[in-house]
């Protein structure tokens, strides 16, 4: 394991630069991703408003938009060709389908696979994270369904999130409930939105948040009272 560098953007695109350290393999880019190859049924469907420079990135992988390799290499490519594209400023990352954001990382890509695919497996979910977190559009998550584990990761890499205030609907690092212990980083990503204190009470107890809850905790500035964002 290595130390690499996140730089947030910088371009005008976004103003405030924010500079991180994070431990961590070392990052794998375009080559790594374009050797990887995606499933022919796209998982994400991305709508780019040219007039506002807004993208929406939909996620449509049912039942549950889990976090698979394909989902994951998918995903790093639409935000790189919308990175590349000028007019793009921002992207709002939300769900196709009804209830769920997403289900965090695809339980089958973490059983009974050999430590190859395993490794190739962390280092996509490290490259989604990177890659969000690094990006200088602004990111959103509108998070219209329960969004535990990595689906949570997920929405606290975006700058902003907004919830639908659904009392089905849960958010929060609950892997401990699975008997895993939420990588670091995971970690650092949560006490970066909410403070150590309440990262420390939600890691150990497995908690998920209904969105007035985690409103409550500083998650977010808003949450919508319709259950579709
Ligand atoms: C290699 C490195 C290892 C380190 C890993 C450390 C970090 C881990 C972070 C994670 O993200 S671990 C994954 C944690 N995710 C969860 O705990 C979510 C579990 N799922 C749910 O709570 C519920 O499914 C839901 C998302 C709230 C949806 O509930 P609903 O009642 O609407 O649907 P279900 O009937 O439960 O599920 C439908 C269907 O989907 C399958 N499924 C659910 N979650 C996952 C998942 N994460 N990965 C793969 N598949 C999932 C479920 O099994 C059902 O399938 P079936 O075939 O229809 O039975």
């Amino acid at each position: 394991m290595g130390f690499g560098t996140v730089s947030r953007g910088g371009s005008s695109r976004w103003p405030d630069q924010r500079l991180c350290t994070v431990e961590m393999g070392p990052p794998c880019h375009t080559s790594c991703l374009s050797r990887r190859k995606s499933s022919s049924s796209p998982k994400i469907k991305v709508d780019l408003d040219s007039s506002t420079g807004i993208a929406v990135m939909k996620f449509q992988s049912p039942p549950v938009n889990s976090l698979s390799l394909d989902f994951l290499t998918e995903f790093c490519i639409s935000l790189e060709k919308l990175e590349m594209d000028r007019s793009c400023r921002g992207v709002v990352v939300t769900s196709a389908l009804p209830k769920i954001f997403s289900a965090g990382l695809d339980i089958m890509e973490m059983y009974g696979k050999s430590p190859e695919r395993c490794g190739e497996f962390w280092k996509a979910v490290q490259e989604m994270w990177l890659k969000l977190y690094g990006s200088n559009m602004v990111t959103i998550a509108a998070i219209n369904g329960s969004s535990p584990a990595g689906g949570c990761l997920m929405a606290l890499t975006c700058d902003y999130r907004i919830m639908a205030e659904n009392p089905r609907y849960g958010i929060g690092l609950n892997e401990t409930q699975l008997g895993i212990v939420a990588p670091f980083w995971f970690k650092d990503t949560m006490v970066n939105t909410v403070g150590h204190r309440t990262t420390e009470l939600a890691l150990e107890l497995g908690l998920l948040y209904s969105a007035p809850d985690a409103l409550r905790l500083a998650w977010w500035t808003s949450w919508c009272r319709r259950t579709r964002c």
